[in-house]
């Protein structure tokens, strides 16, 4: 690999890349950034952790100069998590050379956003949603933009997102320099990207199998009924350094999240329905360790990086193929392992056979962990977690109690009773999940597409406010046809509640399905 010493790059990006801890480029990134340099236009497709952020925020930052007054590029992601972390990184690529980029999303004060837009930043960083707020109140103009990313570019130039992509290309220059970067990348939505790009390259380092390849992946099949349980189980075997666990709906998660933390496990949950406020602390916490499971919806499936998250568990299958790449995707980054486990009730297995084939990996069947492995992994865990504070915590306060202990008791039964204390079992509390339908293949309708219009047309619904952003659809086209029933809010949440989204179309992709965008898929409120 190159080190990035060679492409001739600045130095005072060169000084930031080293500052962030990069030694060598990875194959994106040694692909993508020569050819970004030049102002080609592409579409970049890498595993999930392999830097593909870096891969167009070296480029970018390599080009735009700090005298600028008005906005050059920018960048869209799909979430405003994903927004946030992205400005992030682009942030500390641009430290040295003083470029100022600014993230734009739905959820924060608009206000604030206009007074640090008035701060002149170079670089937005924006959800498409907030985004064509500001550009409706005129408070951001993008005539002057020359540079276009589309990060996560498949689920952008998806239904959900489509229009408002076009609305938001339509007032930048057609002279732009436009790059498009995913995991995956349907062939349909390649086909929907030319009309946005100029003769671009197709830079793909995706080798035979899609998902990352550090990821050890594994299903078990057990009942709805047992899922709970088993993940319980799962999580005292594997004692996760950090876990993100998915859900299909947002009940789910809040249900979930809140079921595990009964049971003593430190969980928070992450949807659309929560106020930003509510989804920052629960992200910051995750990220500084407070927390260690985040239950989440696929809000949380595409582009985030948490350093340490070990592992991934699909709590109910993913819809798509694509959503089970990215979800698995939060772990197995930047050359580090991580495990994927995928909870397969029986009525599913053929749609996990489906993502199988689509995803071109064999995803080996494992038991259900027994208890015994529960109660070992959790007692070799807390074991660990005694040893740590031995290494590590020379001083602490609890020596004279403990002298006072062993005088009156063994040792042994002392040390066992303070673990069992630690080990925190709270088996015997009750809980219950609302269950929810299994996802299989069965036979589609016949064609009946309709156009997909998000009802009332209003930019609400992206802020979470309300409305499903799918209004309402067909399936069409013929083959697979992965979708539950239609589900509408049978608990009140109403189009809030993504159960109902419906998503039309249904073309073939590269991987050779039919993508039923009558399916219900788990779509949040993304924005
Ligand atoms: N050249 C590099 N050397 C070491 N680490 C790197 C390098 N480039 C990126 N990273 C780190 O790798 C991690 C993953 O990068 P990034 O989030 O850009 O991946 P990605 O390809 O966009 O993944 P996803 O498809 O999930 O969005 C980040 O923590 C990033 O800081
Ligand atoms: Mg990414």
């Amino acid at each position: 690999m190159k080190t990035f010493n060679e492409f001739g790059l600045e130095p005072k990006v060169l000084r930031a890349i080293t500052e962030m801890g990069f030694e060598e480029s990875t194959p994106i990134q040694e692909k993508t950034i020569p050819l970004a340099m030049e102002g080609k236009d592409l579409i970049g497709q890498a595993q999930t952790g392999t830097g593909k952020t870096a891969a167009f925020g070296v480029p970018l930052i390599h080009k735009i100069q700090p005298t600028e007054e008005k906005i050059v590029a920018l960048i869209m992601c799909p979430t405003r998590e994903l927004a946030i972390q992205v400005a992030e990184e682009i942030s500390k690529l641009g430290r040295f050379k003083g470029i100022r980029s600014l993230p734009i999303y739905g959820g924060q004060d608009i206000v604030k956003q206009i007074r640090a837009l008035k701060k002149k930043p170079q670089i937005i960083i924006g959800t498409p949603g907030r985004l064509l707020d500001h550009i409706n109140r005129k408070t951001i103009k993008l005539d002057d933009v020359q540079t276009v990313i589309l990060d996560e570019a498949d689920e952008m130039l998806d239904m959900g997102f489509m229009e408002d992509i076009q609305s938001i290309l339509k007032l930048v220059p057609e002279d732009r320099h436009t790059m498009l970067f995913s995991a995956t990348m349907p062939a349909n939505i390649q086909r929907l990207a030319q009309q946005f790009l100029r003769n671009p390259e197709h830079v793909s380092v995706i080798p035979k199998q899609v998902s990352a390849p550090l990821i050890q992946q594994a299903y078990i099949e057990m009942h709805e009924k047992q899922k709970f349980e088993g993940l319980c189980r799962l999580l005292d075997m594997e004692a996760p350094e950090l876990a993100i666990i998915f859900g299909r709906t947002k009940r789910r998660v809040d249900e979930l999240s809140e079921a595990l933390q009964k049971r003593g496990y430190p969980a928070e949950g992450l949807h659309g329905d929560l106020s930003q406020n509510q989804r920052d602390n629960v992200m910051r916490k995750f990220r500084d360790g407070s927390i260690d499971v985040l239950v989440a919806t696929d809000v949380a499936a595409r582009g985030l990086d948490v350093s340490g998250v070990t592992h991934v568990v699909n709590f109910d299958l993913p819809q798509d193929p694509e959503s089970y790449v990215h979800r698995i995707g939060r772990t197995g980054r930047a050359g580090k392992e991580g495990t994927a486990w995928t909870f397969v009730t029986p009525r599913e297995i053929d749609h996990l056979h489906f993502i199988e084939k689509i995803t071109r990996h064999k995803i080996p069947k494992k038991p259900l962990p027994s208890l015994a492995e529960a109660i070992e992994g959790k007692q070799k865990a807390t074991a660990e977690r005694i040893i740590d504070i031995l290494q590590n915590d020379e001083n602490h306060e609890f020596k004279g109690v403990a002298i006072q202990l062993l005088e009156q008791y063994d040792s042994v039964n002392l040390l066992a009773a303070a673990m069992k204390l630690l080990t925190g079992d709270k088996k015997e509390v009750a809980v219950e999940l609302t269950p929810e339908d299994p996802l299989r293949a069965k036979k589609r309708r016949p064609d009946v597409r309709s156009a997909g219009r998000r009802p009332g047309g209003s930019y609400g619904s992206r802020d979470g406010r309300g409305g499903s952003r799918y209004g309402s659809g067909g399936s069409g086209g013929s083959g697979y046809g992965g979708s539950r029933p239609r589900r509408d809010s049978r608990d009140g949440g109403g189009s809030r509640d993504n159960r109902g989204s419906d998503r039309p179309s249904g073309s073939k992709d590269s991987w050779g399905y039919s993508r039923d965008r009558n399916s219900t898929r788990s779509r949040d409120t993304y924005e």
